[in-house]
C-alpha cells in the first residue's frame, strides 16, 4: 500500500507558551528519503511524531495514505509508520534482544513463522544475530540503539521514522545504519530521520526539510538547502568542494573521488 504522508497547515501547541509547529505543509511520497534538520527546539521531533500519532495536531491535518491520523489510534498507525525513538529506553522493554524485536511483528498480528523470519532478517541487517539472547540493558548504548532500529525493521512498515538515529553511535553502528537505510530505500520504503549530523544527512538522504522555530524554511535536495549562505554548518564534502572552487556538490565520498579524477 502507498503511504504518502501529507502534512496540511500543521500547528502544534504544547501549552499556551510553547508553539512547536507553525503552519507546516509538505508531502513525503512513498519511497522518499527525507532528513529533517534544524536547530535545537526547532520542532523536528514534534513534526515526525505526528506521522504515527505520537503527537496530534492542534490545528491542520496529517494524512498517511488516505487516513487522517487524528481519527486513528497509534496502534493502527504503527502498522504503516514505524518509529525509532531518540532514546532507546523509551522503546525497549523485553528481557532479550530477540523478544524485543519479535514484539512488533507479533503485535501487528503476524504469524509465529512470519515473525521468526522478520526477526532473523532484522537482526542480520543490524549485525545483532549473535546477541539475540542478550538482555538489551547489558548492551553498549550504540548496540541498544541498533536493537531499537531492529525492532522497527521487523515490523516491515511502508514508512520508517528515526528520531536522531546517529546520536551516541560509533563508526561501526553508523555504517550499519547507512546500510539499513540504503536497503529500506531499495525496497521502496519511505525513510524519514531527524538529525543534527549534516554529513550523515547528505550521504543518506535525497531531500532535506529545514525547520526553524516551528516553520519549514527550506525543502529541497541537499545541494539546494546547503548553500554557502545557509545559517547551518555545511557538510564536510560540501565545504571541501566549495574550497576547491567546484560548482557541483558531491554527496558521498565515492562521488567526491570520482569528481577528483
Ligand atoms: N512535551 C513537551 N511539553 C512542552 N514543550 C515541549 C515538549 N516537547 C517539546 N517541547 C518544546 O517544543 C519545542 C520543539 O521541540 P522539539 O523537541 O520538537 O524540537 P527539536 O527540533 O526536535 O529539538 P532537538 O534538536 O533539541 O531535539 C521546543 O521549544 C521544546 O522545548
Amino acid at each position: 500500500m502507498r503511504a504518502d504522508i501529507r502534512v496540511e497547515s500543521l500547528t502544534h501547541q504544547y501549552d499556551e507558551h510553547v508553539t512547536a509547529l507553525r503552519g507546516i505543509s509538505t508531502t513525503v511520497r512513498q519511497g522518499e528519503r527525507v532528513a529533517v534538520i534544524g536547530p535545537n527546539g526547532a520542532g523536528k521531533t514534534t513534526l515526525v511524531q505526528h506521522f504515527n500519532g505520537l503527537a496530534r495536531p492542534t490545528s491542520g491535518r496529517v494524512l498517511v495514505g488516505d487516513r487522517d491520523t487524528a481519527e486513528y489510534p497509534i496502534s493502527t498507525l504503527a502498522a504503516q509508520v514505524g518509529f525509532v525513538f531518540q532514546n532507546p529506553a523509551d522503546q525497549l522493554h523485553a528481557r532479550t534482544v530477540a523478544a524485543e524485536v519479535r514484539f512488533g511483528p507479533r503485535n501487528l498480528g503476524r504469524s509465529a513463522a512470519e515473525a521468526d523470519a522478520q526477526v532473523a532478517a532484522a537482526l542480520a541487517a543490524t549485525g545483532l544475530t549473535e546477541l539475540a539472547d542478550a538482555h538489551p540493558y547489558h548492551l553498549a548504548p550504540a548496540q541498544r540503539k541498533l536493537v531499537a532500529i531492529a525492532s522497527v525493521l521487523a515490523m516491515d512498515t511502508p514508512v520508517v521514522v528515526l528520531d536522531e538515529p546517529t546520536t551516541g553511535q560509533d563508526a561501526f553502528a553508523l555504517d550499519v545504519l547507512s546500510a539499513v537505510l540504503a536497503d529500506l530505500a531499495e525496497r521502496g520504503r519511505t525513510v524519514i530521520a531527524t538529525t543534527h549530523d549534516m554529513d550523515f544527512c547528505v550521504e543518506n538522504f535525497d531531500r532535506v526539510l529545514l525547520l526553524t522555530d516551528g516553520e519549514l524554511v527550506a525543502d529541497g535536495a541537499p545541494a539546494e538547502v546547503f548553500t554557502d549562505t545557509a545559517p547551518h554548518r555545511l557538510p564536510q564534502l560540501f565545504r571541501l568542494a566549495g574550497e576547491l572552487g567546484w560548482d557541483s556538490r558531491p554527496t558521498t565520498v565515492d562521488e567526491f573521488v570520482t569528481m577528483l579524477e
